[in-house]
């Protein structure tokens, strides 16, 4: 079952792999016609009441396909006219006007509702509600309210294109028929809320690819995509190694974070530092991290809501690993935990909201299943993300598993991000991943933020090594790819 949100975005995923809105509008258009004839009585006058959105676009088709008679014999429509609610010249999506303008061309009976107080239901056997569909927000304004009201008061049979214009697909609470509808045809797969209207619902198979909901895709990311400057990055990591906290800490800059900070020992803190004037680098004593550290990390993480990353840098001294145990023993917030520090999650008992992000390797050491790099075919696939899905699930946290196709589950839903160019198989990618999937948790579920975490990181690198001529990216550095996150986060996507 899909909410409205993540049908948008799912409508998006479709576009991106070469579907276009306009021939899902066909399909949908086309199914809601052939349910309109089924039920219409013979003779019948159908009168479709559309809105301005993509909804609307819908009813258009829907008048197109009612309106061009019945090619194999008798129809039993006499007669298609069409109410737009308001002026076709703010009809707010490229491809809805385009169907209203080959409705207009095909001299169909099209009326435009420019007072919206002017607005009676014409007589009607059929009326085809086309008002709003998953795109609404809040409660319905004129001059819909009163539509609705009199396509409910109405003796015609009420046909609702997607959901019952006034009903929320993404809010289950505000359920409601508002206009009384007696079938709706809904698209691709049930909404919640839907069949516990009275009236008749069938789904409409409008050719999306399965592969919208499966593979991560610009849709995703809109959903994830942060809107204002906030949250506060908390890398601990760094020691052994420098640059992997520093790529994490900037990566979550560029995800939006409004500040990022490195908790790293002393002994490195100034080459940390020296990486990025950006950073705000806070050094505890010694050159590794150890549990007497853990106490004051966790009072400062928690003091300030701070989104975690844990593990880049931090080494695999068995006193670190106790001490990132700990740390997340006593630690409630969000934490993205990565490299060594993953070792510590299989039998960890932890109140925070964990985000695992193993490759292979340190999947396999966790615990979870072995397979080889690179994986290829759809039933190979399938078979790993069943297993990664299992794990997930046992460990109970989300685990981002990377590789050239990236593998994310909750343990109940489970994605693959199929993005990214060769040259990413650089040190240092996986940390930008660390930074960028904190970033984005600050605004999103853990889910969906890693989703379109793998994602962004993976088009960054298609991104730059499209700039540098289809290289496949093979010089890039995870340093390239910084200033490459913002302009896919924010410049890509439709929302
Ligand atoms: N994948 C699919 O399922 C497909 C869905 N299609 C259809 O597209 C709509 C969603 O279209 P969208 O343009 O996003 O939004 P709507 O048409 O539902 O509504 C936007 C429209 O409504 C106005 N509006 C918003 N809130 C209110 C309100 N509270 N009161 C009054 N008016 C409101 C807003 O200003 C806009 O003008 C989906 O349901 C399907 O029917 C595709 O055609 C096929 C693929
Ligand atoms: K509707």
């Amino acid at each position: 079952m899909l909410t409205g949100r993540r049908m948008a975005a799912v409508d998006e995923n479709a576009a991106a792999l070469g579907v276009s809105q306009a021939q899902l509008m066909e399909s949908s258009g086309n199914a809601v016609a052939r349910l309109v004839r089924e039920v219409a009585p013979p003779d019948s006058t159908v009168v479709v009441v559309a809105g301005r959105g993509n909804n609307g676009g819908d009813g258009f088709v829907t008048a197109r396909f009612l309106d061009g008679g019945e090619p194999m014999g008798e129809s039993n429509i006499e007669h298609v006219e069409t109410h737009l609610l308001g002026r076709a010249d703010r009809i707010g999506t490229d491809v809805a006007r385009r169907n209203w303008d080959a409705l207009v061309a095909a001299d169909a009976d099209v009326r435009e509702v420019r007072d919206s107080t002017a607005f009676s239901l014409p007589p009607a056997d059929v009326v085809v509600d086309a008002m709003l569909g998953t795109g609404i927000s809040g409660a319905m304004r004129e001059p819909a309210a009163t539509a609705a009201e009199a396509m409910a008061a109405s003796n015609a049979t009420v046909v609702s294109v997607d959901v019952p214009s006034g009903f929320d697909a993404t809010d289950p609470d505000a359920n409601a028929n508002p206009v009384g509808a007696d079938y709706v045809v809904t698209f691709h797969d049930i909404k919640p809320g839907l069949p516990e209207l009275d009236a008749d619902c069938r789904v409409a198979d409008i050719g999306i690819p399965a592969a919208a909901e499966r593979l991560v895709g610009p849709g995703d990311v809109g959903l994830a995509q942060p809107t204002s400057r906030t949250g506060r990055a908390y890398v601990v990591g760094g020691g052994p190694y420098t640059g992997a906290p520093a790529l994490a800490a900037q990566a979550a800059l560029r995800a939006g974070m409004e500040l990022s900070f490195v908790a790293a020992p002393t002994g490195v803190a100034d080459e940390i530092q020296g990486y990025a004037a950006d950073l705000i680098v806070q050094p505890y004593d010694g050159d590794r991290l150890t549990p007497d550290h853990v106490d004051e990390l966790v009072e400062t993480a928690e003091r300030y809501d701070d989104v975690v990353v844990l593990g880049p840098g931090l080494g695999s001294a068995d006193e670190s690993l106790a001490a990132a145990r700990q740390f997340l023993e006593a630690y409630t917030g969000p934490a993205i935990v990565d490299a060594e520090a993953l070792s510590i999650v299989p039998d960890l008992e932890t109140e925070a909201t964990l985000v695992c992000t193993p490759n292979a390797r340190e999947l396999e050491r966790m615990g979870g299943p072995a397979f080889d790099e690179p994986r290829s075919g759809r039933d190979e696939m399938a078979a790993i993300t069943d297993e990664i899905e299992a794990f997930a699930a046992d460990l109970g946290h989300v685990v981002l598993v990377k590789g050239a196709d990236d593998v994310v589950s909750d343990g109940e839903r489970t994605r693959i991000a199929r993005v990214g160019v060769p040259g990413m198989a650089v040190g240092g990618t996986g940390d930008l991943l660390a930074g960028i999937t904190a970033g984005l948790l600050e605004h999103a579920d853990p889910f969906e933020a890693a989703c379109a975490a793998a994602y962004v990181n993976g088009r960054a690198g298609e991104v730059l090594a499209d700039r540098w001529g289809g290289s496949g990216g093979l010089g890039i550095t995870a340093s390239d790819l910084l200033t490459e996150i913002p302009g896919v986060l924010w410049g890509e996507s439709d929302d």
